[in-house]
């Protein structure tokens, strides 16, 4: 790697330093219902505070699409950051701009400020060299802690970088050599799990990730896509038809690349996407007009399990139902538990990532056996292809 780290950075004493943090955690209304994504990033935060740095912090929330959403505004996240960190920390309406502004100008050294939602302005996702130019404005050094958001090529994430002295934080290093050292060369066979909401963004991550790996199970929302692509009636279920080209270019590739695709034969379907909706376990023949798959069935677990079973490797992004509803975190618990033995027994190297992924292993009691549980899905799948992720490529520049 060659990037600066905190390291190089110096003294940082009365400095503004922007650290790009990932805060996109998994929330139930206004409360954070799994913060290992906050934990990850205390260390470059408290180290930062620790050294009498102005510490600033900036970050996206879901994907409103450059307009001011209420409902992903940063600012219900500030207590959490401030509980798990022990100190006070502060909260700006905007991420640019005056209110940003008078904000920072009120802080004493050692303080840390959480900055509005970097994607409630368009030119964050655009990477508007303005937009850029407005976030360095309030910053002397610049620091990306954000593995997690690191394959996106935004403002905040890269055009910032180009702007200011920039470095690694201890999240983002410690991520890079995780990786590289559990996954650098994976024994095979090779097991990947991808499930999840989301399907546009992640599956033409697929088609690559069949050449690396020797066996893919696909759940989730995005199984429903491909059940779809093969003439299968997924009702209302989370699906995007018209990426069935895609799905079956993928497996196409699969195919070609003498990887087995697994997908479910069985389904759990609900008619309402609440706890304790009335639900049957069907045949994915069976699934009625008006049903949603929230989860996979009794049979596609124990295909799951097996599949563990003949792996030596295990790389996991996107739980297999809509694990934060009882009782479609069947599936997702089966898997995390029956892949945590494996780990524990010394048969498996395990790693799963993702800011869910992470929550529904942490809910199923897995996280602590897995061999290494990454903050990131999108990033780590492009990073397990090779890919180079523009936020770590900008730190190098
Ligand atoms: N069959 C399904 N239908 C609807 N949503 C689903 C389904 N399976 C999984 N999900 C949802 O996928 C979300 C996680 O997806 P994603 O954001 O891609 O994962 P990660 O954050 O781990 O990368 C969860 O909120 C879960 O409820
Ligand atoms: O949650 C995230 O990624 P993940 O769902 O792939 O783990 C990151 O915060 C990136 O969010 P994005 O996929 O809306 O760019």
């Amino acid at each position: 790697m060659t990037f600066k780290t905190l390291n190089d950075l110096g003294d940082p004493s009365g400095q503004r330093v922007l650290v790009r943090v990932d805060l996109n955690v998994p929330m139930d209304g206004t409360k954070v219902t799994d913060t290992t994504r906050i934990e990850r990033v205390l260390p470059t935060i408290r180290e930062l505070s620790e050294k009498g740095a102005k510490v600033i912090l900036l970050a996206h929330f879901g994907r409103p699409k450059g307009a001011r959403v209420s409902e992903m505004s940063l600012a219900p996240v500030a207590p959490a950051v401030s509980d798990l960190l022990g100190k006070p920390v502060s909260f700006a309406d905007d991420c640019i701009g005056e209110m940003a502004k008078s904000a920072i100008s009120k802080m004493q050294n050692g303080d840390v400020l959480l900055l509005e939602n970097t994607r409630f302005h368009a030119g964050e996702e655009k990477n508007d060299p303005d937009f850029a130019k407005a976030l360095a404005e309030n910053g002397d050094v610049y620091v990306n802690d954000a593995f997690s958001a690191a394959h996106r090529a935004h403002g905040s994430t890269e055009g910032i970088a180009r702007l200011l002295p920039s470095y690694a934080g201890r999240t983002m290093q410690a991520e890079l050599e995780a990786l590289s050292s559990a996954l650098g060369t994976p024994v095979r066979p090779v097991l990947a799990v991808v499930g999840g909401a989301k399907v546009s963004s992640k599956i033409d991550l697929l088609e690559n990730l069949v050449s690396k790996v020797d066996m893919l199970v696909i759940g989730g929302g995005m199984a429903n896509t491909f059940l779809a692509a093969k003439g299968i009636n997924v009702g209302k279920s989370l699906c995007e038809h018209d990426l069935a080209d895609t799905a079956r270019k993928i497996m196409a590739a699969a195919e070609k690349a003498n990887c087995e695709i697994v997908l479910p034969v069985d389904a759990v379907v609900a008619k309402e996407f609440k706890a304790g909706a009335a639900n049957e376990t069907v045949d994915l023949t069976a699934i009625p007009a008006d049903g949603m798959i929230l989860d996979v069935g009794a049979a596609s677990i124990e295909t799951v399990k097996s599949k563990i079973d003949g792996a030596k490797t295990l790389v996991w992004n996107g739980p297999l139902g809509a694990f934060e509803i009882e009782p479609f975190d069947t599936a997702t618990v089966a898997a995390a538990k029956h892949a945590a033995e494996n780990t524990k027994s010394g048969k498996l190297n395990s790693v799963a990532g993702g800011g869910d992924t992470v929550a529904a292993l942490n809910h199923a009691s897995a996280a602590e056996s897995f061999s290494y549980v990454s903050t990131a899905g999108g990033a780590f799948l492009e990073w397990l292809e090779g890919k180079e992720l523009p936020g770590v490529k900008a730190l190098e520049a």
